[in-house]
Parts: C-alpha cells; structure tokens; sequence
C-alpha cells in the first residue's frame, strides 16, 4: 500500500517579531511556539482560537507575507518539499491561495471581474460559475473594490480563491458580515474543494463552522496548539478532547449551555487543575 503523503506539513514552527524600544532596547514577542500540522489531500481542518491567538499570521507565514519585523523557525514543507520564500512567491495565488481576512485585501486598481478570472484566465466557465453562485452580478465584473459593499467585496474575494485552481486553500475567517444562505455556499463550496482532492485549511473563531465542515480541529490559545481533534468526536463530547481550553470552547456554544470563557488564563487554569486535582470548572 501506497503512504499518503501530506500536502502541507508543518513542524516545530514559531513566529517572533524583534521590537525596537527607545535607544538599542530590543524586545522580542512569541506570537506562534511548537506549531505542527498534517494537512492531506482531501482534508478539511480548522484552526479555532481566540482574537490575536495567532491564526492569521501562521496562514501568512505559510504564504510567506509575514510582516518585515517578524522572523519565524521550525519547517513548512508542501508536496513534501520545503517551502523557501522563493518557492511560496511561486505558489501564492496558483497553487496555494488565500481567502483573506481582510477586505483590503482586493487590487482597488483592478476591476472585480479581472480579480477573479486573472488567477486562471482559460477557465472562463469555472468564473461564471463562481460569479453565479456568489450573486455577483454581471455588472460587478465593470467596478472597482471601492464600489461594492462589504458582503460583496468579501465574496468576491472568496470567488478568487475558488476560481484560482489551487491546490491548497486557506480560508482566513472566511464568512463574516454574510447573509446565511452566502456562508451556506461559501461552506459546501470549501467542502466540495476537500471532496476533489484539494486540502484545505480553514481559520476561524467560530466552532460551529468548523463543525459544520472540518475533519480536524487544531485548537489554538496564545499562539500555542492545544491539541489537534477529530471535528465529529469533538462535536459530540467535550470528554472527547484533552484540553481545558478545547473543553472551555464546546461549553461556550450557545446550545451547551453558554458557559464564558472570559477572563479566564488558560496557562494558569491548567496549573490549577493540576495542582489542585480538581476537574473541570
Ligand atoms: N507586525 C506585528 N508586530 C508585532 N506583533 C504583531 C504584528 N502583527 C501581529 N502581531 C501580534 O501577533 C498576535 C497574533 O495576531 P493574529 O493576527 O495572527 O491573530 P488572529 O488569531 O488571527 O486574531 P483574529 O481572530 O483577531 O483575526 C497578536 O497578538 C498581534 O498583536
Ligand atoms: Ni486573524
């Protein structure tokens, strides 16, 4: 038998960004320790955390466009080959492709319509498609990103990454300020990528999308992985993960009871358990 081999596999790696403070005073941040992943073919996994976790920068180190004061270790490898920052400005957008975060995101230069198609310009069928699905209208081809309303900017960032014919998508918070029935598309689009053998890694905040779609949940707090779950298992039971955090998570859901997570420090909340021997809060 024939061993998969992952499409991206991430190891050991960390993302720190050196500060400069007043006269030679150099303060370094961990924002990202001891990440490691298997993504495959096919596969759809989440990577759920809190704001600021650090979600999006480990989707931008991926793609290479860290910012210039962030420096990272460890070793991102796709189809098995180590991803040099030459290499991730070969694959971006071709092979590797990015639903942003950010609105901002879109070439104000360029009309929407040439956003879309130009990653793959002889696929002018799979754009119609995508166009239609989305409720792009044909006019929004004719306008600039400065013309659309936000829903619709972020569906047409959406409409690219679909269209770009990659191998690997990652999907940066990919859903908010849609009406439902958008979120409902852009999902079952996501899964029917994993479905034609594209992987795909989704970052979001929201658990229950990620149930709805991943087969894996890593769970991040504080730029570190508390674990990486099976989405059904932990969907199921909270006695399904090991960590007071991914724990934490499930009993936050509105239909588990609605138990907050504010205010409370992961990092000490699992040396208090510890010490204590008590169970779960
Ligand atoms: N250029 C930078 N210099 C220093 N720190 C930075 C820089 N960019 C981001 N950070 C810090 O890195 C941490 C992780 O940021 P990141 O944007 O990855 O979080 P996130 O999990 O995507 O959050 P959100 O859910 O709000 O999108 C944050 O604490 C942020 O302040
Ligand atoms: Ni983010």
């Amino acid at each position: 038998m024939e061993l998969k081999k992952p499409l991206l596999e991430v190891r050991d790696f960390a993302v720190h960004f050196k500060q400069y403070g007043k006269g030679l005073h150099r303060k370094d941040i961990q924002v990202i320790s001891n990440f490691t992943l298997d993504l495959y073919a096919g596969e759809i996994l989440a990577i759920v955390g809190g704001s600021g976790s650090g979600k999006s920068l480990l989707a931008h180190a991926i793609l290479g466009i860290l910012p210039a004061n962030a420096y990272t270790s460890g070793s991102i490898k796709y189809k098995g080959e180590e991803l040099t920052p030459k290499k991730k400005e070969q694959l971006r957008g071709r092979e590797i492709s990015l639903i942003p975060q950010s609105i901002s995101y879109l070439d104000p230069l360029m009309k929407t319509g040439h956003q879309i198609g130009s990653p793959l310009q002889n696929l002018k069928g799979t754009v119609k498609n995508i166009m239609k699905r989305f409720q792009l209208a044909e006019l929004v081809e004719q306008k600039y990103p400065f013309q659309l309303s936000g829903g619709m900017a972020r569906r047409v960032l959406i409409g690219t990454a679909l269209s770009s014919g990659a191998q690997l998508i990652i999907a940066d918070e990919p859903t908010p300020g849609l009406h439902k029935s958008m979120v409902d598309e852009t999902l079952s689009s996501l899964k029917e990528l994993a479905n034609n053998g594209r992987g795909v890694l989704m970052i979001t905040h929201d658990i229950d999308l990620a149930f709805i779609i991943a087969d894996k949940i890593a769970v991040f707090n504080k730029g570190v992985s508390v674990e990486i779950a099976d989405a059904k298992l932990f969907e199921a039971s909270p006695d399904n993960v090991a960590h007071p955090y991914s724990k934490a998570l499930w009993h936050a859901l509105p239909q588990n009871g609605f138990h907050s997570i504010r205010g409370m420090d992961y990092g000490n909340y699992i040396d208090a358990v510890q010490h204590s021997g008590d169970g779960e809060a």
